[in-house]
C-alpha cells in the first residue's frame, strides 16, 4: 500500500542524478554532458549524435541544398550542409542538466538577424511575465491575476494568505489521497473495504491535465484506477458506468469545474448520481468537489454532504490547472508522486525566469514558433511524441496553446484573428498515416518532435536483432523523420528527455505553459481569457430553450380534441421563430430519432411534408 510519503514524498528520481545547479546552462561554453553519462554513453554520445547528423546529409537530395523555390523568400536558405548544421545544433542546443531536458531549434530556420529584431519584444515579454508572476492583473478583462506559477513555488505567491492556501491545499490532498489509497478513508457498501476506482467528472481544462498525466505516468496497477466522463455524450456516460459495472460501490466520484456552473460536467454528475440511486448507492458518501469556494458545485457538495471538497483558485485558469487540485488529487489517487511533479515543474520555472533568450526554453519555444508562423499563425504545429505514453501530450497541448493564443482582438484591441494550431497523435504511429502529407503535401506546419531517451525500464531490453532493439526502431523512425522532412525544407523543434517520470511531466507542462505566456506577449493579447468560447456555448443554451418552446406549443396542440398535427411552418410561427425554422426541424428530427413522445408523419428526406403531434398531452406546465 502507498504511504504518504510514496504518494506525495519529494526524492528526486533515481535515474536523474543531480549535476551541477540547474541555472548553470551554457550549450556553448561547454561540452554536451548527458546525466548517467557511462550508461547512455553508446547512445548519447557526441559521435552518435554526430552520426545522426551525417544521416540528415545523406538525405538530402543535392538539388534541395541549393535553392528553395516553394519558400517565401525570407525562410530561403534552410541550412543543408552537414557540418553547418552540426554547428548550429551544438551552438543553439538547450540542456537542462537537471532535468536531463534538452531542446534542439536547430531544424528551425530563424537567423541571427531576426532574434536581434525579435529583442526587444523578448524584453517587454518577459517583464510582462516577471509583474505577472509578482500578482499584476495579467488577464485584464477579467480582473483576475495570473497565478498558476506560484502553485510549484508557493513562496513566490504575492500574498501570504495565498502561499498559505496552496500549501494547505497541497498538504489536505496529499492526506485524503493517503487515506483512500490506504483503505482508512472507504466507500460506505463495498465489498473490496477500499476505494478501487476514481471516475472523474469534468470538461476541458477540468479534464485534459488529468488525462494526458494518467496516460502518461499511471502505474501498471494503481492503487485507485482512473475512469474519465469528459462530455455531455449519454452513451459515453453510459459506458464508463457499464465498464465500472458492481465497482461503482467502490468508485470515487471526483467533479471537476472551475466554475461549478459548466453544463456538460452537470449533466455528467446528474447522470452519476442516477447510477448511483439506481445501484442503491449513496453518492454523497464516494462523491468529491473540486471547484471554487461558492460556486454552484461547491454549495451542492456543501449541501448535500459530499465526502470531501477541494479548492480551485480564482487566479487558476482551467487550461493552466494541472499543478492545482484539478492535476494533483487524481494523480496521487493513481500512485504518483506528485511533489515530483511539481518539483520538476519548479525547476523548468526557474529555467525560463532567465531574460537571455537562448537560455531560456521556454522563450526559445517561443521564438521558434513565431519565426514558423510569421507570427500570425500561418503555419499549424504537429506535436509528435516518440513514446506511447505521451500519446495524449498534444491533446492537452490543444486546449493549453489553442485557446490561449486564438484570439480576436490584441490588448489594443485591434482586430487581429491570432492562433497557433494544435494537432499530433504520436510517433512512429503517424508515419502510416499523415506523414506522408507533411513531407510531401501541403507545407502549412513545423513539427514538434517530443524524444524520449530511455526506451524500457533498465533490464527489460532487449536484441530483436543482432545489435538492434525495438526502441532502437523507434528512435530510428524518430531521426529518419526529422531527416526526411527537414530535407524537403519542413520545421522541426525537438524535445528530448531522459524519461517519462514526474518530474519531467511536470517540466514539460510548466515549459508549454510558459512558452504560451511568452508568445501570448510577443503578439501581444490576452492568453488567460477565453470569451469565444461563450458564443458557442450561448448558441447551445439558445437552442435547449427553443427546443422547450417547441414542445410547450406542440403539447397544447396535442392536447385538443381532435389532436392537431401541426406542420414545421405552424411550429415556427407559434413559437414567434419563423426565421428558426430549420433548427426547429432538427429539434424534432433529433426527439422523433430518440423516441421521444413525438410523432412526426411524412418523411424526413422533404421536411416541408412533416407534420408533427406530441403522443400524450402533457396537462401540467413541465414545457411552459
Ligand atoms: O472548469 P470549468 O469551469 O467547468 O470549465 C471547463 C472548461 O471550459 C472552458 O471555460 C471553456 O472551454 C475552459 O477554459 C475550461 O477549462
Amino acid at each position: 500500500m502507498a504511504s504518504i510519503s510514496g504518494l506525495c514524498s519529494s526524492s528526486s528520481n533515481k535515474f536523474i542524478p543531480k549535476t551541477t545547479p540547474a541555472s548553470s546552462f551554457s550549450p556553448r561554453k561547454e561540452s554536451i554532458a548527458f546525466p548517467n553519462r557511462s550508461k547512455f554513453v553508446d547512445r548519447c554520445s557526441d559521435r552518435a549524435l554526430a552520426l545522426s547528423v551525417q544521416s540528415v546529409a545523406r538525405d538530402i537530395p543535392a538539388s534541395l541544398s541549393k535553392t528553395n523555390d516553394a519558400l517565401p523568400k525570407e525562410k530561403k536558405g534552410l541550412e543543408k550542409d552537414g557540418r553547418a548544421l552540426w554547428g548550429r545544433y551544438v551552438d543553439w542546443l538547450y540542456q537542462h542538466k537537471e532535468l536531463g531536458l534538452y531542446l534542439d531549434v536547430s531544424r528551425i530556420g530563424f537567423t541571427d538577424e531576426f532574434v536581434e529584431e525579435m529583442e526587444l519584444k523578448f524584453q517587454a515579454a518577459f517583464r510582462a511575465m516577471e509583474g505577472l508572476e509578482k500578482g499584476a492583473i495579467a488577464n485584464p478583462d477579467e480582473g483576475r491575476m495570473v497565478g498558476h506559477y506560484w502553485l510549484r513555488s508557493p513562496k513566490l505567491a504575492p500574498k501570504s494568505f495565498l502561499r498559505l492556501q496552496i500549501e494547505n491545499t497541497l498538504e489536505a490532498i496529499c492526506k485524503f489521497a493517503d487515506d483512500v489509497v490506504s483503505g482508512k478513508i472507504k466507500p460506505p457498501s463495498s465489498p473490496e473495504g477500499r476505494f478501487t476506482h476514481v471516475l472523474s467528472v469534468g470538461i476541458g481544462g477540468s479534464a485534459l491535465g488529468p488525462q494526458f498525466v494518467a496516460e502518461a505516468l499511471a502505474p501498471d496497477n494503481p492503487p485507485l484506477k482512473i475512469r474519465f466522463i469528459d462530455n455531455t455524450d449519454p452513451a459515453g456516460i453510459d459506458h464508463q458506468i457499464a465498464q465500472l459495472g458492481p465497482e461503482l460501490a467502490s468508485t470515487l466520484v471526483i467533479v471537476i469545474s472551475k466554475s461549478g456552473g459548466t453544463p456538460e460536467t452537470r449533466n455528467g454528475l446528474l447522470e452519476v448520481q442516477k447510477a448511483f440511486r439506481e445501484a442503491g448507492l449513496e453518492f454523497a458518501k464516494q462523491g468529491v468537489a473540486i471547484t471554487q469556494e461558492n460556486s454552484l458545485l461547491d454549495n451542492t457538495a456543501r449541501i448535500e454532504g459530499w465526502l470531501a471538497r477541494f479548492p480551485m483558485f480564482d487566479w487558476v485558469g482551467g487550461r493552466t490547472s494541472e499543478m492545482s487540485a484539478v492535476g494533483l488529487l487524481p494523480a496521487a489517487l493513481q500512485g504518483i508522486d506528485i511533489k515530483e511533479m511539481l518539483a520538476g515543474a519548479a525547476l523548468m520555472d526557474e529555467a525560463n525566469r532567465t531574460t537571455v533568450v537562448r537560455n531560456n526554453p521556454a522563450a526559445l519555444l517561443a521564438l521558434c514558433w513565431y519565426w514558423a508562423s510569421d507570427g500570425v499563425g500561418s503555419k499549424d504545429m504537429v506535436v509528435l511524441p516518440y513514446k506511447d505514453s505521451l500519446l495524449l501530450f498534444s491533446r492537452y497541448l490543444q486546449q493549453l496553446v489553442m485557446e490561449s493564443l486564438g484570439k480576436e482582438f490584441d490588448l489594443d484591441g485591434n482586430r487581429v484573428n491570432q492562433g497557433l494550431t494544435v494537432y499530433g497523435n504520436k510517433g512512429s504511429t503517424d508515419q502510416h498515416a499523415y506523414i506522408q502529407q507533411l513531407r510531401e503535401g501541403v507545407h502549412n506546419f513545423f513539427v514538434t518532435f517530443i524524444e524520449v531517451l530511455r526506451d524500457r525500464p533498465p533490464g527489460h531490453d532487449w536484441e530483436l536483432e543482432p545489435g538492434v532493439t525495438c526502441g532502437d526502431y523507434l528512435f530510428g523512425m524518430l531521426q529518419g523523420t526529422r531527416s526526411a522532412l527537414y530535407a524537403n525544407n519542413r520545421e522541426s523543434i525537438t524535445v528530448t528527455v531522459q524519461e517519462v517520470t514526474p518530474r519531467s511531466v511536470g517540466a514539460l507542462v510548466a515549459l508549454y505553459e510558459r512558452a504560451v505566456g511568452i508568445y501570448a506577449s510577443l503578439v501581444n493579447i490576452n492568453a488567460y481569457h477565453q470569451p469565444g468560447v461563450e458564443a458557442g456555448k450561448k448558441a447551445a443554451g439558445e437552442v435547449l430553450a427553443l427546443q422547450k418552446r417547441v414542445l410547450a406549443v406542440l403539447n397544447e396542440a396535442s392536447c385538443k380534441e381532435p389532436v392537431e398535427p401541426l406542420t414545421l411552418d405552424e411550429v415556427a410561427e407559434r413559437c414567434h421563430a419563423p426565421e428558426n425554422i430549420e433548427m426547429i426541424y432538427k429539434i424534432i428530427a433529433h426527439m422523433a430519432a430518440n423516441d421521444r413522445a413525438l410523432i412526426a408523419e411524412g418523411s424526413c428526406g422533404s421536411p416541408r411534408s412533416i407534420k408533427v403531434f406530441l403522443g400524450e398531452c402533457i396537462v401540467d406546465d413541465l414545457y411552459a
